[in-house]
């Protein structure tokens, strides 16, 4: 099942070109990492693709698609419960608690009357503990530490239950450890949500480990998409970030590894 595709997707800010004519398929069980310098537009395409209003200096040419179908064919409610979006940064302007934050992923799925069921409870309770932050459901979000509030970012993503989760740099602020604990999560929720995951980053090792295919945006406004498989080269990560990259043997630099790491 294709879960997002796009056909022809041209983004420009302003007068320069950030991605040229992308033909993007995304199937259900695929976990897709988004890579390329900063400024080249990861951030725009990801909000574009999570069918958010863009800033006007920004021109979209081509065409989105859902399961096969433009957003604007769902309820806004049916987008809501489909699509899962974690910015950049989180910015809460007012006081709330860990659970209160959590459970405005809960809305989309919400009665009108607005109250949360025993299942949204249990889904907060699930998503604190896959996230390492069990117990912190009544801290104030905005006293947590930078990486703290990006774990709770990601608990609010996964109890939206969406079959689609876009995520600007989810581990951004976080250390290895607690990388890796969110990382891992990407491929088994692919594959039991019968969804993806598209993530932003700026680490291609952890990107190419615990990914299965990769879009580069080059800063040539080009772009690369394909398995991990073709990104594991120095040549290509030297053009995507367009400086000299180079394997490192034997290993004088350590970094997490996957399970399935050979
Ligand atoms: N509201 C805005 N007004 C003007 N320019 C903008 C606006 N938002 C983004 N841009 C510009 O659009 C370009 C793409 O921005 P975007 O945030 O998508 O880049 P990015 O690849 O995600 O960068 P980073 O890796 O640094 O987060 C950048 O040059 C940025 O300065």
């Amino acid at each position: 099942m294709t879960v997002l595709s796009t056909h022809s997707l041209s983004l420009r800010c302003g007068s320069r070109l950030l991605l040229d004519r992308l033909n993007l398929q995304v199937h259900a069980g695929e976990v897709w990492a988004v890579l390329g310098v900063s400024g080249q537009g990861k951030s725009a395409l990801l909000r574009h693709l999570a069918h958010l209003p863009m800033p006007a200096v920004f021109q979209v040419q081509g065409e989105l698609n859902w399961r096969d179908k433009a957003p604007t064919s769902y309820r806004r409610a049916e987008r809501a419960q489909m699509v899962a979006w974690m910015p950049q940064q989180d910015f809460q302007p007012f006081e709330c608690t860990v659970a209160q934050r959590v459970l405005v992923g809960r809305y989309p799925h919400g009665s009108t009357l607005g109250w949360e069921s025993r299942e949204d409870l249990a889904l907060l309770s699930e998503a604190l503990e896959q996230v390492g932050l069990k117990g912190f459901e009544s801290r104030v979000f905005q006293s947590l530490s930078g990486g703290e509030q990006r774990r709770v970012s990601m608990a609010a993503a996964l109890v939206q239950q969406a079959s689609l989760m876009l995520l600007d740099e989810p581990l951004s602020q976080l250390d290895w450890h607690h990388q890796v604990d969110l990382v891992r999560l990407f491929k088994p929720w692919a594959a039991k949500a019968g969804g993806a995951v598209v993530w932003v980053s700026h680490d291609p090792n952890m990107a190419l480990q615990f990914s299965s295919h990769c879009l580069a945006l080059m800063p040539s406004g080009e772009h690369l998409t394909g398995p991990v498989s073709l990104f594991r080269d120095a040549g290509v990560l030297s053009r995507v970030y367009d400086c000299a990259i180079g394997a490192v043997r034997p290993a004088h630099f350590y970094f997490p590894v996957a399970d399935d790491y050979t």
